[in-house]
Formats: C-alpha cells, sequence, structure tokens
C-alpha cells in the first residue's frame, strides 16, 4: 500500500485522541456499579435470582474470552476450575460446617486447587514446541476426567446427585445480587484495562504469531501458563460463589458440556471484545431461563440455529457488528471535525549491550561440527565456520543445501543433531529460541513476520518487551528504540506509519519492520533469510546499504542466505557455499566468484 493510501486509510478511520483508558474505564465501571445497585428495585425477584446465576456465569464467559478471544488458547476446561471452586466448597460446608472463616478458606482452597490442576494442565500443554491443538485437547480432556471422578467419589462428592443442603454465607438474593454484579463489574473493568495495555497487546501477539514472540526472545509458554492459572483462579472463584448461592453441586458443572456453552457463548457475544461474552452470556442464561421451561425442544434448537447462523455470516460474534454500526453513525456525525490520534512516539534507547570488535578477542559466531538428521535424512553434516564482528557472511547454495536449517540450528539450540554453536563465546547448548536471543542471536524469517493486527509502533513495541517491560495497565504511546532500528525505520518512512496495523504495509515495508524489530533486541549476531525477496531494485539497494553501514558501525555479525548472487557479490565481506548439507567453499567473494566447483554445483543443480 502506498503512503497515500495509508494516510486514507488513517482517515477512513477517523483516529482519535488517545483518551486515557483509566478514565474511561472508571465512567463506564462506575455506570455499570450503579446499574448492579439499582436493578434489583426494579424487576422481579425470579429475573433477580436468574441474574446472579447469569453474572456468575458472565465472570467465567469472561476468563474464557481471555484464554480463547486475546491469547488464543481454544479452552473446553473452564468447567473444571469452577467445578473445583463448588466442590471445594460445598465438601467443606458439608463436613465442616459453615462459619466465616470457613467460608474464607473455602475460597482459598478452591482457587488453590483449580491453580494446581492449571499448572499440570499449563504443563502439559504450554511446554516449548507444544501446538495449540494439545492445550485444546488437554483441556477437552479434563472436564471428563474430573467428572468421572466426582462420580466415583461415591457418597464423599454425592456422585450423580452432587451434594445440596449445606449452610452457606448467609446474604438474601438481592445482596448477592450487588456481591457478584459487583466483583463482574470490577474484573470485567480489570480485563478492560490490562487488554488495552501495552501487555495486553502482548497476548494478541502470541496470538497472531507465537513464533515470532519467541524470536523475539518472550518466554510464551511461561506468559500462556500465568495466564491460565490466572483465569483458573477465576473460575474457581466464580464456583465459590455459586456454591454459596445455589447451596448445591452437581457434576454436570464440571462437564465439557457446560465447557462447551462457554466457548458459545463467547462466540455469540464476540470473542476478544470481553463486554460482548459478558453480555451475550447474560442475555443467553436468562433468556434460558425464561423461554426452557415453556420451550424446552424449542428453545435449545433456536439457540444452536443463532449459534450456526453467527458463526457463518458473523464469525467476528455480534458485539463487533453493534459497535461497528455505532462507529459509522458517529462517523456521519463528526465528519466535519476529524481528528487525529496523537502518534505513537519514539525515542532513542539506551543501549544495554555494549559494542563488541573483533578486537575484543573471539569470533562473534563459532559453528563446530554441526549436524542435523531428519530421522534417516541427513541434512547437514560436519558443518565448521566462524564469524567475526563487524562480517557480513553470506550463505549460499542451490535449493535444499540446507541453508535455511542451518539458521534455524543457530538460532534454536534445540534443533541440531550434534556440534556445537557458542555465540559471542558462550556455548548456545540446547536453549530454546528466547535464550538464544538473551545471548545476542536475532532472527529475520524469509517471509515478513510481523504481528498483522497490530500497528507497526505496537510491534515495535512488542520487540522491545524483553529488554524494556510492558506497562499492564496502560498504552503508554512510546517506544524506546536503538539507534540502529531508528535508522531503518526512518530511513524506509517506516515513522510515518506508526499507528497503521502491519498488514497493511507494503512487502518492503514489512520486510524492513521485521528487520527494525530484530535490531530492536540489540543482537550481537544477526542472521537474515533472503531479507531482499521479492523487494524492488531500490528497495534492495537501501536493504543492502543499510545492512553494510550496521556492520561496519554497530559491528554486528550479519549471516546471510540469498539468492541473489549480485547482491551477495555488492555486501558480503566472505562466502560460504552450501552444497547437500556440506561447507564446499568458505572463502572471498572473488574466490567464490571464481570457483569452477561453485559454478559446478550451480550448474549440477540446475542453474
Ligand atoms: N522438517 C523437515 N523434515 C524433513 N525434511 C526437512 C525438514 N525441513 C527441511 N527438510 C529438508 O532439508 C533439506 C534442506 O532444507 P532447507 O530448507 O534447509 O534448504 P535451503 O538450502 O534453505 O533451501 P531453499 O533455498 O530452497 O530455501 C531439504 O531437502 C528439505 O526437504
Amino acid at each position: 500500500m502506498s503512503d497515500v493510501n495509508l494516510k486514507e486509510w488513517g482517515k477512513a478511520h477517523h483516529l482519535r485522541p488517545r483518551a486515557s483508558p483509566l478514565t474511561r474505564m472508571v465512567v463506564v465501571a462506575t455506570i455499570a456499579l450503579i446499574g448492579v445497585g439499582v436493578t434489583p428495585f426494579f424487576i422481579d425477584a425470579y429475573s433477580v435470582n436468574v441474574l446472579v446465576r447469569s453474572m456468575i456465569y458472565a465472570s467465567i464467559a469472561l476468563s474464557v474470552d481471555i484464554l480463547w478471544g486475546y491469547l488464543g488458547v481454544l479452552t473446553f476446561g473452564q468447567s473444571a476450575f469452577f467445578a473445583a471452586g463448588a466442590y471445594v466448597t460445598a465438601l467443606i460446608f458439608t463436613y465442616q460446617g459453615f462459619s466465616a472463616e470457613l467460608a474464607f478458606a473455602a475460597l482459598v482452597v478452591g482457587i488453590a486447587v483449580a491453580v494446581a490442576m492449571a499448572g499440570l494442565v499449563a504443563f502439559l500443554a504450554f511446554w516449548h514446541g507444544a501446538t495449540d491443538l494439545y492445550a485444546s485437547v488437554i483441556t477437552l480432556v479434563l472436564p471428563i476426567v474430573v467428572t468421572q471422578l466426582l462420580f466415583s467419589g461415591g457418597t464423599f462428592t454425592g456422585s450423580s446427585s452432587g451434594l445440596t443442603g449445606f449452610e452457606t454465607v448467609p446474604l438474601s438474593i438481592e445482596a448477592w445480587f450487588w456481591v457478584v454484579g459487583a466483583w463482574l463489574v470490577i474484573l470485567t473493568s480489570a480485563a478492560w484495562l490490562y487488554t488495552r495495555s501495552d501487555a495486553g497487546q502482548l497476548l494478541v501477539a502470541i496470538r497472531e504469531n507465537e513464533q515470532r514472540c519467541q524470536y523475539l526472545g518472550l518466554n510464551t509458554s511461561k506468559i500462556k501458563a500465568v495466564i491460565f492459572l490466572i483465569c483458573a483462579g477465576i473460575g474457581a472463584i466464580a464456583g465459590w460463589m455459586y456454591a454459596n448461592y445455589t447451596m448445591v453441586v452437581a457434576p454436570e458443572i464440571a462437564g465439557f458440556v457446560f465447557g462447551t456453552e462457554l466457548l458459545i457463548w463467547v462466540a455469540l457475544g464476540g470473542r476478544g471484545t470481553l463486554f460482548g461474552p459478558v453480555i451475550g452470556t447474560l442475555i443467553i442464561d436468562y433468556a434460558s431461563a425464561h423461554l426452557q421451561g415453556d420451550f424446552p425442544f424449542i428453545w435449545k434448537l433456536v439457540i444452536g440455529v443463532i449459534f450456526v447462523s453467527v458463526i457463518v455470516a458473523l464469525p467476528r460474534g455480534l458485539l463487533p457488528v453493534v459497535s461497528n454500526s455505532m462507529n459509522w453513525l458517529r462517523r456521519l456525525v463528526i465528519t466535519a471535525h476529524p481528528k487525529e490520534r496523537a502518534p505513537m512516539q519514539l525515542r532513542q534507547a539506551n543501549e544495554r549491550s555494549s559494542t563488541a570488535t573483533s578486537e575484543d578477542g573471539g569470533a562473534a559466531l563459532v559453528v563446530s561440527g554441526v549436524e542435523k538428521r531428519f530421522g534417516s535424512l541427513e541434512v547437514l553434516s560436519g558443518i565448521d565456520f566462524e564469524a567475526t564482528y563487524g562480517e557480513i557472511v553470506s550463505l549460499v547454495g542451490p535449493n535444499g543445501a540446507g541453508k535455511t536449517t542451518l539458521m534455524t540450528c543457530i538460532a534454536d539450540g534445540l534443533k541440531r543433531s550434534s556440534g556445537a554453536i557458542s555465540v559471542a563465546g558462550v556455548d548456545i547448548g540446547h536453549r530454546p529460541p528466547n535464550q538464544c536471543v538473551r545471548l545476542g542471536v536475532g532472527r529475520k524469517f524469509q517471509m515478513a513476520n510481523v504481528f498483522d493486527t497490530l500497528t507497526v509502533g505496537e510491534c515495535l513495541q512488542i520487540a522491545r518487551a524483553r529488554l524494556d517491560g510492558l506497562s499492564k495497565w496502560q498504552k503508554s504511546g512510546v517506544c524506546s528504540l536503538p539507534q540502529s532500528a531508528l535508522h531503518i525505520i526512518r530511513a524506509t518512512g517506516l515513522d510515518n506509519d506508526l499507528d497503521v496495523p502491519a498488514q497493511v504495509l507494503s512487502h518492503g515495508k514489512k520486510q524492513a519492520l521485521e528487520l527494525a524489530m530484530v535490531l530492536a533486541l540489540e543482537p550481537k549476531v544477526i542472521l537474515l533469510d533472503e531479507p531482499t525477496a521479492g523487494l524492488t531494485k531500490a528497495e534492495r539497494t537501501l536493504i543492502g546499504t543499510i545492512l553494510t553501514e550496521l556492520a561496519k558501525t554497530e559491528q554486528l555479525c550479519i549471516l546471510l542466505v540469498e539468492h541473489d548472487l549480485d547482491f551477495v557479490r555488492e555486501i558480503s565481506s566472505r562466502v560460504i557455499v552450501l552444497h547437500q548439507g556440506r561447507i564446499v567453499l568458505n572463502g572471498s567473494v572473488d574466490e567464490v566468484v571464481n570457483s569452477e566447483l561453485v559454478k559446478s554445483v550451480y550448474a549440477g543443480s540446475g542453474h
């Protein structure tokens, strides 16, 4: 997209000034709390009774939305954590009796049990290398296991009948309405504030492109596990309220049917919108209570038809449609005075890593005896080479020679079959990518690997998250970058696009953005896989000039995989030729260009 189009995109979306999210949240939360306070005086007792349960469900739906809508973890297991909170409460009250201290203990133990269960699930589902499918399958199994445990608990858990008749916190229905309503408002406000903060964008980044996050030095498994544990705790609190309020628990509350229903409510309301799932749950559960008594079969059919229709016609759910319509109306009214959003500000960072030089002694990168096998297929064999600071080493060779595999082995200590690699004098051992980044490795992929739905500025903030941290409660609107990254941003004009989503950038600008994100890590060694692929001649020349400057001024060691041999000749200080997983030549550009062996390698491969 051209710069002109980008500006039009900005106008079309009527970028507005950044109102403080905290102020907006306080206003909305205050109105909601007043609503909670007065509602019991205007509706009948039955509706109050139903809405208390609906609000309890809405609080778990909110946790499902954080996991699924923001983090991208499709979970069926929140019902199990809900049941943990409810059953712990029911068991304590049944066998120990009720007291205020025991009620508090039930809350704490319920949360602890749910968090312990979630810890086990997180360990299995989020270990490095596990796919998203793992989490879904494991969270699908969890409610089934918990339900079976409750069934087989005999008289202790009440088996299929559950537990009932225990004494609970003595509050009136209206008082429960206020307690649960206030909790829902506080929870939703906190979640809203967090998901709109810089740290909240990280959840979206993980959902969009977890691999990129790992190669930005972020421990995504840990982040996912922490959020999962917090959501389990929210589920347990909802369970505690449910047991106290209804005075009955049954195995169905732990089941995967309930877990799936939560997903349906979230999908209908609008995944990734927070308010959508909360409002959707309130409406559906409230309507169900009123209608399913009179129309038990038709009501389920109606919900099923609505669900299928929304999934097919409105995959983002109902709330985005409502809010888009409201935005459209608002634009009609304020077209005469479109306001511009204050742009994200770039600052120069206080750089952490001092510039290393070859005079410091030691190579930037040492690769010795590296081998890589996929089963019986040997892709790399006996790879030995060194690269120093300030060098641009190009890795060339025919398709399938093993170039990308070698890059992967350097950036991810878990990938090679044997051999050793050290970066800035430190053996990478079996460190995963996020830990290799800490040693000074930065990797740019062949296809531009950025966060499409985030803005350019947000992508850069995520790239700096490891070094600078992220605000958990506000959008700072500021991003600090090292000089090298700032140079790329300014040279390519990306500083004018900081508030534009990365997905609307041209291919060349996306490549430049990813390079800037890698440089934001302050790496010592950067691995670039075909950085000029798909670029115009002018863009290629610009990238070549920038890389040469970076190597010289920042003393970066650059390892480059490239098919464009003219580009290689222009910028490389050394060239390594790979063929069938072996280094056949490691020498100067002239040596490689004049080598008969290299010509035969390329000719033999049909190039
Ligand atoms: N995950 C995998 N499983 C099995 N074989 C693989 C895997 N990844 C790569 N290979 C094989 O390893 C060999 C080297 O692949 P690699 O992508 O490293 O080559 P390359 O030199 O980068 O090629 P290109 O220039 O086309 O990108 C190829 O034969 C490829 O089929």
